[in-house]
């Protein structure tokens, strides 16, 4: 963890006003003796990198004077100018203004060499006269290479504070995990009264972060048997540890093969238009197989068997890398893009039998790309493609069901608005030597609009759960099974419903899925349409805003997500 203290431009003279080089130098001193004083007892200490700003060798001269006594304090220094530029990442990709950015760098280090202070300089996101560290410099950051360079090199948990003099709100945010989350992230904004307020605001906050760092690695301290993936227990024969094993679940003991129940089976391709009476038979179909299964197998969606074949390919050969290559798209501990196994959240939880690829594709500016493989060389092109091709499957569906209700083909869609994410998960079971105690994945409802799944080809392992009994899924293999998501229930008020699912494992095969689904826009409320809410039915659900955000709350806590936003 680091701890920033920013001051934007005002260690410059890129703005009207200016942070005295005294003011600046009192107020790390403030933020370092809070630091020792939270963490006296404790040897790793947070960074503290201050300023981010302008670079002006006078104001720096000054500071550094200032502040000799001090160890960690490091400088933070990348201008992206102000913060609603769109161009930031063309900036960012030009050679000539990274050159002077490198140069300006090199002025900096070059000054605190020649000082007496033993900090170093810092590359760091700065920018932003108005809109610091909003979307547009944090994703113009994020989505080039000096974004790589920070991350990779230089990312630690950042901790930021910054002040706005014209509210008088200190915003302090978590970057807990990359910086894609830094916008979006805890984020308190405090009134505050008086400087000293200020400071008791952020060792408040530091308390609590130091709190919950530390919760962490005792979690991973217990947990720690857990440093080998599923895959490379698989591999090395081991027995699943005691964390995998399922010991008493609310669905009973594991029945690796329950009844095989074929579910729906619906041709997409005659649900675009309404005139026709196959049409109208094949909405009706759709209708009645998402209330009452929530899901089914996908039809004449116009992907080529061959492409479907080429998707499930490339996703088993970027699972056959080896570790250390695979490591290199590895998630950090809580976050859920990248590659790793299950997010581990409580001592309590049972982990699941296998390791996952997950990337958000949509909006294209929020792409990580550091995290998607290179390898096998057109992984990234057919991620690309395959996604987009579902995402126009998916714009039919909720048109379709639009249309199946009786609503305006795009209410559905409105409602997820245009930056809706889409999110592809490669799920990857390794061979497991006891099904009959470990789960592939835990059952669960989707917390997405919809997902469409892709198979394994050969290899069966996905059940679903109807009227309190498992069913196993068969394979159809040119088919996509749709799941609808807990979104789509809300948005539906529970008309269509999000089947619980699982997948087991077995002790032979691998098994591989891709998931690709869409999620409304963190920042949009959600909400059962007006259309569906009457005497008979009344609304069933409050309206909400970021459900992943609640869904891994409730995951955290052992509850069920949709029933707490039951009303
Ligand atoms: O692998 C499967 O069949 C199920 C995957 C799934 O449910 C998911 O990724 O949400
Ligand atoms: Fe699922």
């Amino acid at each position: 963890m680091s701890l920033r203290l920013p001051g934007n431009e005002l260690s410059g003279r890129g703005v009207g006003v200016r942070v005295a080089e005294d003011q600046y130098a009192s107020d790390t001193i403030s933020l370092q003796r809070i630091e020792q004083d939270v963490y006296e007892s404790i040897e790793s200490k947070p960074l503290i990198i201050a300023p981010g700003g302008f670079f002006d060798a006078n104001w720096f001269n000054e500071f550094t004077s200032k502040t000799t006594k001090s160890e960690d304090v490091t400088r933070c220094i990348y201008n992206l100018g102000p913060g609603a530029d769109e161009h930031h990442v063309e900036k960012i990709l030009d050679p000539s203004y990274l050159d002077s950015e490198a140069d300006t760098f090199k002025r900096l280090q070059s000054t605190l060499k020649s000082s007496v202070t033993s900090a170093t300089a810092w590359l760091g996101e700065a920018g932003g006269a108005y809109n610091g560290c909003r979307n547009l410099v944090t994703n113009g950051f994020v989505f080039s290479f000096c974004a790589l360079l920070w991350h990779r090199l230089m990312g630690r948990n950042v901790l930021l504070t910054s002040f706005s003099g014209i509210h008088q709100v200190v915003e302090i945010y978590l970057d807990d995990t990359s910086l894609s989350l830094a916008a979006t992230s805890i984020r308190d904004p405090m009134p505050l009264h008086s400087t000293g307020a200020v400071w008791n605001a952020i060792k408040d906050y530091i308390l609590q972060l130091q709190k919950r760092e530390l919760g962490e690695r005792l979690l991973h301290r217990t947990m720690g048997s857990l440093s080998k993936t599923a895959h490379e227990m698989s591999i090395d024969g081991d027995e699943p540890p005691p964390q995998y094993i399922v010991k008493e679940s609310t669905f009973g003991p594991i029945d690796s093969s329950p009844p095989l129940i074929p579910i729906p089976i619906i041709d997409i391709s005659l649900l675009s238009s309404t005139s026709s009476p196959s049409s109208i038979e094949e909405l009706e179909k759709l209708r009645s197989a998402l209330s009452s299964w929530g899901c089914f197998q996908a039809i004449g969606h116009g992907i080529p068997d061959s492409y479907l074949d080429k998707v499930r390919e490339v996703a088993k050969q970027f699972f056959a890398l080896p570790v250390d290559e695979k490591r290199k798209y590895s998630r950090a501990d809580r976050d859920g893009e990248g590659h790793g196994g299950d997010l581990i959240v409580s001592e309590k939880q049972v982990l699941d039998w296998s390791d996952r690829l997950a990337l958000k594709i949509l909006p294209e500016d929020e792409r990580r790309l550091n995290l998607w493989p290179e390898s096998p060389a057109e992984f990234r092109e057919i991620l690309h493609d395959y996604s987009m091709k579902i995402n126009s499957v998916l714009d039919l569906l909720f048109k379709a069901i639009a249309m199946s209700l009786n609503l305006e083909a795009d209410c559905f869609l409105k409602q997820f608005g245009e930056r809706a994410h889409l999110i592809a998960r490669f799920n990857f079971y390794p061979p497991c030597p006891r099904p009959d105690q470990v789960l592939g994945l835990k059952p669960h409802s989707d917390k997405s609009g919809m997902t469409v799944l892709l198979q394994d080809k050969e290899v069966e392992g996905l059940h679903v759960l109807k009227d309190d009994q498992w069913f196993r899924v068969p394979i159809i293999p040119h088919a996509l099974v749709v799941n609808v998501g807990d979104q789509m229930q809300i948005m539906t008020n529970g008309i269509i419903k999000s089947p619980i699912h699982r997948a087991v494992t077995n002790s032979e095969k691998l098994r591989i899925s891709v998931a690709v689904s869409n999620e409304a826009e963190p920042e949009r409320e959600i909400g059962p349409a007006e259309a569906l809410i009457d005497e008979k039915r009344p609304r069933l659900y409050r309206n909400v805003k970021n459900y992943a955000a609640i869904n891994f709350e409730c995951f955290q806590k052992g509850e069920i997500a949709i029933t707490t936003v039951k009303i």
